[in-house]
């Protein structure tokens, strides 16, 4: 649950208006908050990243390795588009698991999956759970992305740890996220950007609590450093990190 956090400065006269502190900490919270976005999700991520997000995630799915015929699964899919991504690269001999704990994001997916005409995303099954204890087999994909999943998930040790389970040994798992920058220029300008662009026009959704989250969780990330770090720990063999979107986002490649 969010809590209400009451800052005494707002208490004054005989009425106080309490200061809402929107307190994201819990899975609960953050499925809440995915469920919430969910509607306004892909369009304020195309105006506010200039449709840049597009090429990221296209980056993402060819670090992943995935080919035709593979079978892959795409973390944290939210609306789908890692998972669209991944389903026109292993085409109709492949198949193509988005996995999200949210409801809505799924609903959403699988929406745009009816609206497509393409017959390669009928290799694509959308399935409800947690990435802390994903429901297949050891090595059971070729490939795996998680896209703006991984500083979302409160266990990411525990995440990372499942990802290295279900990949085939030798195979890759493609982390694309926000950059946590060791450049304190870079960091300024990416909290700039939030707060002078991204907040406000989120307001104008009445999500401004939700997308002010974001500057947060950056800074609880890991940085590149840290995440290779974080891969090789829980098992992965090589593990490699990549500043994209001018310095603003990241891509860890990890091979099993
Ligand atoms: C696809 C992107 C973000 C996805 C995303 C991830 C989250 O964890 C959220 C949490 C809470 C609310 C929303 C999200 C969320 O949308 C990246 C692009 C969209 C961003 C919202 C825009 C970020 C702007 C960058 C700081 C600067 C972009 C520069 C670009 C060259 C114009
Ligand atoms: C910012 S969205 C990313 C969606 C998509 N990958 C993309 O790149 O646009 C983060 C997604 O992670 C999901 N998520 C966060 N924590 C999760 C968890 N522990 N298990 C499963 N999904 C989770 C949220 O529901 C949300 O859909």
């Amino acid at each position: 649950m969010a809590s209400l956090h009451m800052s005494l400065s707002s208490l004054s006269g005989p009425t106080f208006r309490p200061t809402r502190k929107l307190i994201i900490q819990c899975s609960a919270d953050r499925q809440a908050l995915f469920n919430r976005i969910a509607p306004v999700y892909d369009n304020l991520n195309d105006l506010l990243s200039l449709g840049q997000h597009r090429i990221w995630k296209r980056m993402a799915v060819s670090w992943s390795g995935a080919k035709e015929g593979d079978n892959v699964l795409d973390v944290c899919c939210g609306s789908g588009d890692l998972t669209f991504l991944f389903s026109e690269r292993v085409g109709p001999r492949g198949k193509a698991v988005g996995f999200d704990f949210s409801k809505e994001q799924l609903l959403i997916a699988s929406t745009r999956q009816k609206l497509r005409s393409n017959t390669c995303y009928k290799n694509i099954k959308w399935m409800e759970g947690n990435a802390c204890d994903l429901p297949f087999p050891d090595s059971s994909f070729d490939a795996v992305t998680i896209g703006y999943g991984l500083r979302n998930v409160v266990d990411r040790h525990k995440a990372m740890a499942e990802i290295c389970r279900v990949l085939k040994p030798g195979s890759t798992v493609s982390v694309l996220d926000f950059n946590k920058s060791i450049n304190p220029l870079s960091t300024t300008i990416q909290e700039m950007m939030i707060d002078n662009i991204v907040v406000p026009v989120a307001s104008g959704y009445g999500l401004e609590d939700e997308y002010k989250y974001l500057k947060s969780s950056i800074k609880d990330f890991l940085t590149g450093n840290e995440l290779e770090k974080l891969a090789l720990e829980v098992g992965f063999s090589t593990a490699k990190h990549f500043e994209i979107g001018f310095g603003f986002m990241g891509n860890l490649v990890a091979i099993r």
